[in-house]
């Protein structure tokens, strides 16, 4: 399998009032081609840290203290603000949780996605307006046309939710990063929009690696997962194999949680308690 994304010990920290933090503790993994990964892990493991300390986007006073991110041959972590700006959006597309920031309150969506286009010295033309309805459409908004004519206000969150990662998808990236991308939508939505990101990225020959606390969405969309707790990862394999056979116990207890007989999810505060290290 090639690989698409290489991350070698990466290592990030907050500088807190209270000191250093250490939010990711030289961590390990790879997106191959075609290949959707999902981490999965309780609140705080580091799963968002991971994304955005791989992307650049990390807010300070995050900061990325050791490791490598080789994408395409290239060190994104070694990247100058402007070159990563260039791979970001052309070459990796990125899916925020919450929409509404992502989007533009005063710009029509129409001449949001021309502006993806003429940031990355694209031409913004007829074709690349047709590029854009398709995905629209592709991603399940209805009326795309009015859509395009439109603000983010106008939107639901579903809505503004497919319009995020039609943007994403707009100039073809070779990866897709998505942190929680369907976690503000009713399921019903959720599993349409992760149906047709799994289809408009896998299925095309691209790759995807998507942060979520859901269990059953890595079941359903993702072939690798990655475990996080404490900002380690502490099992990482094939879905079917981690799924029916976990080593660690951290995910034997993860995947306890969602398996009880009453059919409730423990909520993350007694799955830790439920494991110690
Ligand atoms: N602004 C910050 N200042 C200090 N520490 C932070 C900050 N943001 C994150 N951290 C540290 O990084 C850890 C990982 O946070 P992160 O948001 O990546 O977790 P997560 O697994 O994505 O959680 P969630 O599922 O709630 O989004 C936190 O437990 C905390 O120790």
């Amino acid at each position: 399998m090639t690989t698409r994304l290489q991350v070698r010990d990466l290592v990030t920290e907050f500088d807190t009032r209270g000191g250093t933090v250490r939010a990711l503790h030289g961590i390990s993994f790879e997106v191959g081609q075609s290949e959707a990964v999902g981490i999965v892990g309780e609140s705080g493991s580091g799963k968002s840290t991971v994304v955005r300390s791989v992307i650049k986007l990390l807010m300070p006073p995050g900061r990325v203290a050791g490791g490598s991110a080789v994408f395409s041959g290239q060190d994104l972590l070694q990247l100058r603000e402007r070159d990563i700006r260039s791979i970001r959006g052309k070459e990796i597309g990125f899916i925020a949780q919450n929409p509404f920031s992502a989007l533009n309150p005063v710009v029509r969506i129409e001449k949001q996605f021309a502006n993806i286009a003429k940031a990355h010295g694209l031409p913004v033309d007829g074709a690349s307006r047709e590029h854009a309805l398709q995905l629209l459409a592709a991603t399940g908004v209805n009326e795309p046309q009015r859509v395009m004519h439109g603000y983010a206000h106008e939107l639901s969150g579903g809505m503004a939710q497919r319009v995020v990662i039609a943007m994403a998808l707009f100039l073809n990236p070779r990866l897709v990063i998505a942190d929680e991308p369907t976690t503000a939508l009713d399921l019903t939505v959720q599993r349409q929009v992760l149906d047709t990101l799994r289809r408009l990225t896998v299925d095309s020959g691209r790759s995807m690696l998507i942060v979520t606390h859901d269990l059953g969405v890595v079941a359903e969309y993702c072939d690798r997962v990655l475990v996080m707790y404490q900002g380690e990862i502490v099992e990482q394999g094939e879905v079917s194999q981690v799924f029916v056979d976990p080593q660690h116990p951290y995910t034997v207890s993860l995947l306890n949680s969602v398996v009880r007989p009453e059919g409730d999810a423990a909520p993350a505060a007694e799955l830790s308690e439920s494991w110690r290290p």
